[in-house]
């Protein structure tokens, strides 16, 4: 049995654990990192995450026929995992071992190549980097139908469905729902939720759930699912809906969407006494250190918001703790905004209108249709709202909700201005170029 002493190891080839490998090794810190599949180098945005399904939505935008554009993303997935693989493993002071890492204490963990062949490995210190697996609710039938898919399976469906349901109304569950309606499919969405898009405020969701109705996807919120039945041509979904009314839903694909859940399956954590939340989540400080003071936790795994950029924030912290003045935390991320790249894309940062009053706040609000803005008619993208939530007395931005064409690119300016002090009439009375998304902002003023 191969055994290896290194400086530090990391388990998990995702955005945090990939960045830290790289400058450590860069740093003459030896460092291995293990990563379980051959098809995962790069971790999951890479490989069945962002980077796939944003192919697939700007394809499906293009009016790409479906299966040429599940080649084409297949081919773009399989060139970024081995330009992934390669940059670490052409680096000096860096390893990568693909085999299924499990600790044996503290110090020790064994890898178990996808040979069988087994590696033991020691590390002064060690980055777990797991992320995280769908997660699949009791539903009678759900475990025996053969059309059942998670984002991962479905990626990999060159058949383009003709009835897909999808059960959650999340992050996953509106981009697949949105980019399979564009491909042509007939889309159904069903979540338990009671109200579509809880979170945000109800004009933003109205404006969502309507634009995206237009588009021919039918969303039913309050459902109980009550049953899967498979069927020769076509599953179908029982539901009772909000109303007491029940429902049979036939589908040749029925995509489940209900979060995503901590992977740490195989892993040990016990034998290192590392902890775990009720959730498999590993708690970590401030500092991203677990309970284990030489063992941290980074991405999805320590329960985080589960974005890529998180995971690369998560990265910097470290990053700053071994290498610099420790002056980097969790509770320093101020106002960290998403985009569900739904078409068009909605993103959001800060306080939604509901939140500001819940706290009391005086507010202006402000509002534009996205169809006021030139670019939107260049990109025949003319569906949308725009809402500022502004401070009434200081004019500083609160928050705001942009459902409109490159709402993914206008929100981390907007993210610059608000954690700057950028005032709101100083960002709406800015220079932008012509015609371009960013003047958006000017017809605020
Ligand atoms: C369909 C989908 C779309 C998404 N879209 C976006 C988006 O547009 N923007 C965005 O910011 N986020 C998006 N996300 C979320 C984003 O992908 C994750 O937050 C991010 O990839 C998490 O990265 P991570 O660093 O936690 O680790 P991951 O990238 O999840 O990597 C973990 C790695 O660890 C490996 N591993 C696990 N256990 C072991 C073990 N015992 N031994 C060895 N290796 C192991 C796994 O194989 C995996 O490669 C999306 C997620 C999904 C599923
Ligand atoms: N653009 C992005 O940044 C992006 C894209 C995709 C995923 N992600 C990340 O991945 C995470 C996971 O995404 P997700 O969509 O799986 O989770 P999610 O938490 O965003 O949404 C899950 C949805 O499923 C519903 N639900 C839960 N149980 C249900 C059940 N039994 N039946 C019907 N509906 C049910 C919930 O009400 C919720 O609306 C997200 O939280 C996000 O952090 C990010």
């Amino acid at each position: 049995m191969q055994s290896i002493k290194t400086d530090a190891l990391i388990i998990g080839f995702g955005k945090a654990g990939k960045t830290l490998a790289a400058y450590l090794a860069k740093h003459q810190v030896q460092t291995v990192l293990v990563e379980q599949s051959d098809q995962m180098y790069g971790g999951t945005c890479i490989n069945i995450g962002c980077i796939p399904t944003k192919s697939l939505v700007v394809q499906a935008e293009r009016k790409v026929p479906y299966a040429d554009a599940v080649r084409a993303t297949d081919e773009l997935t399989a060139f970024l995992r081995q330009q992934n693989f390669n940059a670490l493993d052409t680096l000096t002071g860096s390893t990568v071992i693909t085999g299924k890492a499990s600790f044996v204490s503290a110090h020790d963990i064994t890898v178990r190549t996808q040979s069988s062949e087994e590696i033991q490995i020691q590390a002064d210190r060690i980055f777990i980097n797991t992320g995280t697996v769908p997660f699949l609710p009791t539903i009678p039938g759900l475990e025996g139908s053969s059309r059942i898919y998670t984002s991962t399976s479905l990626l990999k469906e060159s058949r383009l469905p003709k009835k897909l349901v999808v059960i959650g109304g999340g992050f996953i569950g509106l981009e697949y729902a949105s980019m399979y309606a564009q491909y042509g499919s007939q889309v159904t969405v069903l979540d338990t939720s009671p109200r579509f898009l809880p979170r945000e405020d109800d004009d933003l969701a109205a404006e969502i759930g309507n634009v995206l109705q237009q588009k021919g996807i039918t969303i039913y919120n309050g459902v109980r699912l009550k049953e899967i039945q498979p069927g020769d041509a076509l599953d179908t979904v029982a539901v009772s809906l909000a109303d007491g009314r029940e429902a049979a839903l036939e589908a040749d694909a029925i995509l489940v969407a209900t979060g995503r859940q901590a992977y740490t399956d195989g892993l040990n954590v016990a034998a290192a006494g590392v902890q775990t939340d009720g959730h498999g989540f590993i708690p970590v400080n401030n500092y991203l250190q677990t309970n284990v003071p030489h063992i941290w936790a980074l991405g999805d795994i320590n329960g985080g918001p589960q974005f890529t950029y998180i995971s690369l924030d998560d990265f910097r912290i470290i990053r700053e703790q071994l290498f610099g003045s420790a002056g980097r935390a969790v509770t320093d991320r101020k106002n960290v905004p998403f985009s569900v790249f739904i078409t068009p894309p909605y993103a959001h940062i800060g306080l939604r209108e509901k939140e500001a009053a819940a706290q009391g706040l005086p507010v202006r609000i402000h509002k534009i249709p996205a169809k006021v803005v030139p670019r939107t008619r260049i990109l025949n993208q003319t569906e949308g709202l725009l809402k500022a939530i502004v401070h009434a007395e200081t004019d500083q931005i609160l928050g705001f909700s942009l459902f409109c064409a490159e709402a993914h690119e206008l929100i981390n300016l907007i993210r610059l201005a608000m954690n700057n002090g950028v005032t709101f009439s100083r960002l709406t009375d800015e220079i932008y170029t012509h015609p371009s998304m960013t003047e958006a902002f000017n017809y605020f003023a």
